[in-house]
């Protein structure tokens, strides 16, 4: 049932949190990846639900007894108060989620990866088009628990230039978090200078949005609870690619943009240590606790 909190409120994390927090939440998490266009409505809901104590909580360590309010009342004083808020704080979430088996079955299907291009409108829209529909889930799913999402679809904005670098808009997620909103982008397909239209991964996305906003923290959450080694032991901290090569794979299932290895190989050009964790983990995530592999 949709809750009240809808509307646009300075997000709060929790007290401890100052800046911003980018959270990709892998395709293999919120899909069933085996099967073409399913989605894993449990582990949506159940992920969402833990997004939305984490922004909508007055749980929070300076919020004390009496003040402790639910989320629909929360929501009803913040939406009241929005005039005087609009909104000075610079803090937030950025959600990005990955393709599972909307992204990928499509666009494997169509022979498009990160370097193969298609210029096929037909092929574009499809793939675009099962993205925007998981993206539709998603935030339908966000505003249930009361997190104020509005999407960003990376196809209107993003491109790759003539290096295959991308270049993808900032401004439009600064303004939807200076106003109290949770961007939610996703995986895409992007006009490629070079070749057509290629796919970008949300991991890629990820990478841009936190370096141009200057995140405070970046988690990616996968099925898995970490990088695991040769024993099957989570690695707590990957600083180089060559380290760890030889236990990085692809995912299991259908996936066009490297599973965890291309996973490890784009989070290592950022700048702030990124963590991937399994979903068990995301409260500890928002708790500003160690979770899964951080990568350096
Ligand atoms: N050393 C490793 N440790 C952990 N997982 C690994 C390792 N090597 C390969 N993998 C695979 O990588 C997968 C995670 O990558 P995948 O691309 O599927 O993640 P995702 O981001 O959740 O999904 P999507 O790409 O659809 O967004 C794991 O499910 C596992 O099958
Ligand atoms: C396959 C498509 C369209 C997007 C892939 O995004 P990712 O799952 O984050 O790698």
């Amino acid at each position: 049932m949709s809750r009240e909190t809808n509307s646009p409120v300075p997000v709060n994390l929790n007290t401890s949190m100052k800046g911003l927090s980018v959270l990709k939440l892998g395709g293999s998490v919120i899909t069933d990846k085996t099967t073409p266009e399913a989605v894993d409505t449990d582990t949506l809901e159940t992920v969402v639900e833990t997004i939305g104590s984490a922004v909508t909580s007055g749980e929070s360590a300076s919020t004390t007894g009496h003040e402790r309010q639910t989320s629909a009342e929360r929501s009803k004083k913040d939406i009241g108060n929005l005039n005087h808020h609009s909104h000075a704080e610079h803090e937030g979430l950025i959600i990005v989620h990955g393709g599972g088996s909307f992204g990928h079955h499509h666009a494997e299907r169509h022979n498009v990866s990160t370097t193969t291009g298609t210029s096929d409108a037909a092929a574009i829209w499809e793939i675009h088009d099962a993205m925007r529909r998981l993206n539709d889930t998603v935030i339908e799913a966000l505003h249930a628990v009361g997190v104020p999402a509005i999407p960003v679809h990376p196809l209107s904005v993003a491109t790759r230039d003539e290096n295959s670098t991308l270049e993808i808009p900032i401004d439009p997620f600064s303004r939807m978090l200076a106003q109290g909103y949770v961007p939610v982008t996703h995986g895409d397909i992007v006009i490629d200078s070079q070749s057509g239209a290629t796919i970008l991964s949300g991991d890629e996305i990820v990478v841009s949005v936190a370096e141009g906003l200057t995140a405070d923290r970046v988690g990616l959450c996968s099925t898995v609870s970490g990088v695991y080694d040769d024993d099957g032991s989570v690695i707590p901290k990957i600083t180089t690619y060559e380290s760890v090569a030889d236990v990085l794979g692809d995912s299991e299932t259908t996936d066009v943009t490297g599973g965890m290895a291309g996973k490890v190989r784009t989070l290592l050009n950022l700048e702030m240590p990124a963590h991937i964790f399994g979903p068990t983990a995301l409260t500890e995530f928002f708790a500003h606790k160690q979770v899964g592999t951080s990568i350096q």
